[in-house]
């Protein structure tokens, strides 16, 4: 088996390209390259790793042909375009926690450094002024923080800040009321928060609905002498009212890790008094590097090499002890997924997925994925279980998913129904020996098959001498037999015959079939 290719676009750990090689991956690393140098390279890769300064967009997402996971080693992924990951099949993934300690230290450290002006206070002293008069600050002890956001790294922020003896306020559209008491916050609305606090400290992501969060009109409603802290994404704030503020002395200070336009090799902001920022440093410290490489290294190879799904943001988690338990589940679905696709004529509307006995105790969503990719290749090549859902979603299809506990005539099945203009459609396959999928039903006619390579699905009526007569027209034509499967609904009513080929059915051949007496319906199949 060729080793997976993984390139790391962005500077990470050295661990991150040691862990890719000890798990079987082949890694280069190569950074700071242009777009269009990506471009170039990026068809060769089975996974990306990044930071934030790649940009995985769309048109790079076009050229990486053989692309199946993308890795961010870290937390905002603002920088991938997930839907065009989505439809392209690539899995995006991130490591949610190895970051936020760090990120949590530094909001604190902008947070003291505002109080006390310690950056302009540093630069002045080692200028040689001594401006002992020129720094008066203020105490951060019994102050009110006001945190916008209060998921991973709002949470440590209010643990730090109450370790400070500050009083944290936090508005979450997502916090509940046990929560903030868990947490030792008050919970309040946004517009109580900007009213009340003194510091205010952001940590959502950028959304449709974050951007601009603090706008000019809830800036210029913050109490005189606020200082606000942004260690999560530029565009939550309006960076030229900021400007403003700071200059007119309502914002007292204010400290950005991060900007709208990044790299910020300029802004209006820079020279302000009360102004302070890094260059979003806020997971640069070794600890949350090694952490997060090495997490990321680990989901990305265990997706390449094992079917392990960690941390996907486009995809339902897979640990890699139910990957195994779920492989032949998977191979099972696709096949009968792809078989209905075949059989069924017209527009599908809705779908249903059944798992009985012991499939009922596995994941359903990599398994309905799975019956999805398997239906819509008909449509598109590209289709596999990540982008399968997404696509069944933009075509209108109702997709459900039924769980039963217990076994029926099989210990394991898995059944997939679809409505079709002849009514409900239904076929089920089972697993032999636990990893060898079977197709046990077709529309209501029980047959046992390994639906393979190329096959030929033939429904008559059932007559004596119609298998042989099926048999010596394919023998006439130079076409080789491979497996041969019989059902039938009862003795003398509709039988099915599915049996696999050597090669593909030529039309002629498949005129000649389809001309033969008895035969109601012929199709060349292929898995
Ligand atoms: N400066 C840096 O280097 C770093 C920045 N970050 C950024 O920090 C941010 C937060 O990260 P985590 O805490 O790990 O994420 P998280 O997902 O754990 O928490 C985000 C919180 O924001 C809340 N939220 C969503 N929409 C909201 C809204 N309209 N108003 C108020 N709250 C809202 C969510 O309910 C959630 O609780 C992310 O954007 C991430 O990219 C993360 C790591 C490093
Ligand atoms: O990788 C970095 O330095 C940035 C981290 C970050 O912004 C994130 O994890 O969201």
């Amino acid at each position: 088996m060729t080793k997976p290719k993984v390139l790391i676009s962005d500077k990470m750990d050295p661990n991150a390209a040691r862990i890719f090689e000890a798990r079987g991956c082949d890694v280069d690393v190569i950074t700071g390259e242009t777009p269009e140098q990506l471009i170039a390279r990026i068809g060769d890769y089975d996974g990306l790793a990044i930071r934030s300064s790649t940009r995985v967009t769309a048109e790079i997402l076009e050229a990486a042909t053989n692309l199946k996971v993308i890795g961010r080693a870290g937390i905002g992924v603002d920088n991938v375009d997930i839907p065009a990951a989505s439809s392209k099949g690539v899995v995006v993934m991130n490591t949610p926690f190895g970051n936020s300690i760090t990120t949590a230290e530094h909001a604190i450290a902008l947070i003291m450094a505002l109080a006390r002006q310690i950056p302009a206070a540093n630069a002045r002293t080692q200028a040689g002024e001594w401006p002992k008069n020129d720094f008066m600050g203020v105490e951060v002890t019994g102050k009110t923080l006001g945190l916008i956001g209060a998921g991973n790294i709002g949470a440590i922020v209010a643990s730090r800040a109450l370790g400070l003896r500050m009083k944290v306020v936090a508005y979450d559209p997502f916090l509940t009321e046990e929560r903030a008491i868990e947490m030792g916050v008050e919970k309040v609305d946004l517009e109580a928060l900007i009213e009340r606090a003194d510091f205010i400290t952001l940590h959502t992501p950028l959304t449709d609905e974050t951007r601009n969060i603090l706008s000019r009109e809830r800036l210029e409603r913050t109490k005189k002498g606020v200082r606000i802290v942004n260690c999560a994404r530029g565009g939550l704030i309006d960076e030229a009212a900021l400007k403003d503020l700071l200059d007119s002395g309502h914002v007292a200070g204010a400290a950005l890790d991060v900007f709208a336009k990044e790299p910020a090799k300029d802004s209006p902001l820079f020279g302000t008094p009360g102004f302070i920022c890094t260059p979003h440093l806020g997971a640069s410290t070794t600890e949350a590097q090694v952490n997060v490489a090495l997490q990321v290294a680990e989901q990305m190879a265990d997706y390449l090499v094992n079917g392990g799904v960690t941390n996907a943001l486009n995809m339902p988690s897979l640990s890699a002890e139910e990957a195994p338990k779920l492989k032949p589940y998977m191979a099972l679905a696709e096949k009968l997924g792809s078989l209905v696709g075949q059989l069924a004529h017209g527009n599908l509307t809705r779908i249903g997925i059944e798992v009985e006995g012991a499939a009922a105790q596995l994941n359903i969503k990599p398994i309905t994925g799975a019956v999805l990719a398997g239906l819509m290749k008909r449509y598109s090549q590209s289709v596999n279980m990540v982008n399968a859902p997404f696509l069944a979603k933009e075509r209108g299809l109702d997709v459900r998913e039924i769980r039963r506990e217990r076994e029926g005539d099989y210990q394991t099945l898995v059944r997939v129904k679809v409505d079709t203009e002849q009514g409900e459609r239904s076929v089920a396959g089972t697993l032999f020996g636990k990893t060898q999928p079977r197709l046990v039903d077709i529309f209501g006619i029980g047959i046992e098959a390994d639906l393979t390579g190329d096959m030929l699905y033939v429904v008559n009526e059932d007559a004596p001498g119609f298998i042989g007569s099926i048999g010596s027209l394919l023998g006439k034509n130079g076409i080789n037999i491979g497996t041969f499967h019989l059902g039938r609904r009862e003795a003398g009513g509709e039988a099915v015959l599915l049996l696999s080929v050597d090669q593909p059915i030529n039309q002629d051949v498949m005129k000649q079939i389809c001309d033969t007496p008895g035969v109601k319906v012929v199709k060349a199949l292929s898995f």
